[in-house]
């Protein structure tokens, strides 16, 4: 009789279930022992849980704890080292060692927690190598993302969209209709990039509803992409397999989440693509152009996947981010004791002294309008709308940062939703919304102003920045200039997948009356 034989003999069920269990517990503790005592990484503090497991991470990213979990290590173990938060990565707390990591190129290589496919095919945003990442950056810098162009090309065309929501929320405050104040203004932000993107923007702020559902497919992509990625096992052992990892990946077939936008794009590439084939283009271009005629160096243009990809992220990466920006902002406003009395004297007296056109302009807020600006600034460092785990790898041979000897290979992040709270620099109203921090001095804005993180840092720092100031520096001070804002239940800033999204936050617009009527 063969071994096999005398096994299954001898072993009963019951001793084979306790067999396999007896293995996987076995692992597990010698996995805990190693990540605990043996690990490259193992005399940093963190959670013996958190730092054994990656998936602890994906869990408290899918039940939106991620700013709570950081919150309550960094007052657990400090701000003086960085804490371990997975096997293999370490958060920086302080302001200081993003400067370290994002502006040293030899950190420009991000960690396989963007390239999980999760947002569909690479492109910019989620391309790893940095010399890669350089090359495309430039062949797609052809677009007008600097503020200087915006306004010579694009302000007019924001201007129609200010006015439009102005008069749709004068129709609500007319009903006296209670509307979701986030959404309306997240609903915005996606005709802007619509627009910006598409030339015609999708018609939310017309119809008055999220069309396309684009807001909602987006935050429904937002717990698997927050998922995939912090789940190393899934995303480097699961994901790759040919017929599993397909099955969770997003696709143009999907009729919801991020597929949906990834079809979204391809529907409108194709589109372009046809009628430049029949017609030509001969409009001022919109952003999808520009992607579809960028060139690298070398003269070649990108590949049809990647134009697909690249109209995917400004979909991805423009829409609800600045309508979290502008919904939290506004929430701020209305909600923090005297701020609104404040920023509406503010404007009335630019008014008075006739520095604000209608709709007003981006450069009268940015001159007239400081404590508005203040309040912008305060809002986006308090709610960070993207306060992901934007990790890079530490570089061959290792890396000082903040003073730390970090081993190569690392993935090393700050979280600006901490890090834009740290009592050491902001002091010990470091959490509450006080716009005057930004008004003291301009040697303390410069200070500050360094550190901001909420737009990432460095050679990668978001391409569409002045694209959403510009957003936030017309239409908020317009909001405040034009209505009373009744707030009924101020909802949350929820962050799903390192991205933010307010919801529930409800109120009325009231509409004001000046000496000749209607402002
Ligand atoms: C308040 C609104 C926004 C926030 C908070 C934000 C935040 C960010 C952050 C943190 C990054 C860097 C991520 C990293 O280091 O990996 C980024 C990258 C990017 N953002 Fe934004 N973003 C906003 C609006 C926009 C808009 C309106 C657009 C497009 C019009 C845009 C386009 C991009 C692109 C293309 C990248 C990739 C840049 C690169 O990797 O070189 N973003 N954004």
């Amino acid at each position: 009789m063969g071994v096999l034989g005398v096994l299954s003999l001898s072993i009963t069920p019951y001793a084979f279930v306790l067999a396999v269990f007896g293995s996987v517990f076995a692992a597990l503790i010698l996995r805990i022992v190693y990540c605990q005592f043996f690990h490259p990484l193992a005399k940093f503090p963190g959670p013996w849980w958190a730092t054994s497991f990656s998936l602890v991470g994906a869990i408290i990213s899918v039940k939106y704890k991620e700013p709570q979990f950081l919150t309550y290590l960094v007052r657990k173990y400090g701000t003086d080292q960085p804490i371990r938060i997975s096997p293999t990565m370490l958060v920086f707390p302080r302001p200081a060692a993003a400067r370290d990591i994002y502006w040293d190129p030899k950190c420009n290589v991000k960690s396989g927690l963007y390239g999980t496919g999760a947002l569909g095919p690479p492109s910019l945003f989620s391309t790893l190598d940095g010399e890669q990442h350089r090359q495309l950056r430039k062949a797609l810098s052809n677009a007008p993302w600097t503020i200087g162009q915006l306004k010579n090309r694009w302000e007019q065309r924001f201007d129609e969209q200010v006015t439009l929501f102005v008069g749709k929320m004068r129709e609500h405050a007319t009903a006296g209709r209670v509307v979701c104040l986030s959404d309306k203004v997240a609903e915005f932000a996606a005709d802007i990039m619509s627009m910006i993107s598409f030339t015609n923007a999708f018609g939310c702020v017309k119809n008055q509803r999220d069309e396309k559902h684009i807001l909602t497919n987006w935050r429904i992509g937002l717990d698997f992409f927050g998922f995939v990625g912090r789940f190393r096992f899934f995303r480097e052992k699961i994901i790759p397999m040919p017929y599993v990892g397909r099955y969770f990946l997003p696709s143009v077939d999907n009729e919801v989440g991020m597929g949906w936008l990834m079809c979204e794009a391809d529907r409108q590439v194709s589109a372009r693509e046809k009628l430049v084939a029949e017609k030509g283009f001969d409009d001022a271009p919109d952003f999808m152009q520009h992607c579809l005629e960028a060139r690298y160096s070398d003269g070649s243009p990108l590949t049809p996947v990647q134009k697909r990809s690249h109209v995917t992220l400004l979909i991805q990466a423009g829409a609800d981010t600045t309508g979290t920006a502008l919904g939290s902002i506004l929430r701020f406003i209305t909600t923090t004791p005297g701020v609104f009395a404040r920023a509406r004297a503010e404007i009335e007296e630019a008014d008075r002294a006739g520095h604000l056109s209608t709709p007003i302009l981006y450069e009268e807020t940015r001159r007239h309008l400081p404590y508005f600006v203040a309040c912008i600034k305060e809002g986006v460092r308090l709610n960070p709308p993207a306060t992901n785990l934007f990790a890079r790898i530490a570089p061959k041979g290792g890396k000082v940062i903040d003073g730390h000897f970090i081993p190569e290979g690392t993935e090393i992040t700050a979280y600006a939703y901490v890090m834009q709270r740290d009592n050491e620099l902001y002091g010990e109203d470091a959490n509450e919304f006080r716009p005057e921090r930004w008004l003291e001095s301009e040697k303390r804005t410069n200070e500050l102003e360094a550190v901001q993180f909420s737009f990432g840092m460095g050679p990668r720092v978001c391409f569409g920045k002045d694209v959403a100031y510009m957003e936030m520096f017309k239409l908020l001070p317009e909001i405040v200039r034009r209505f009373d804002v009744e707030v009924l239940q101020k909802g949350e800033y929820v962050v799903a997948g390192g991205v933010a999204y307010n919801q529930n936050f409800l109120g009325r617009f009231v509409e004001r009356m000046g000496e000749k009527g209607k402002l």
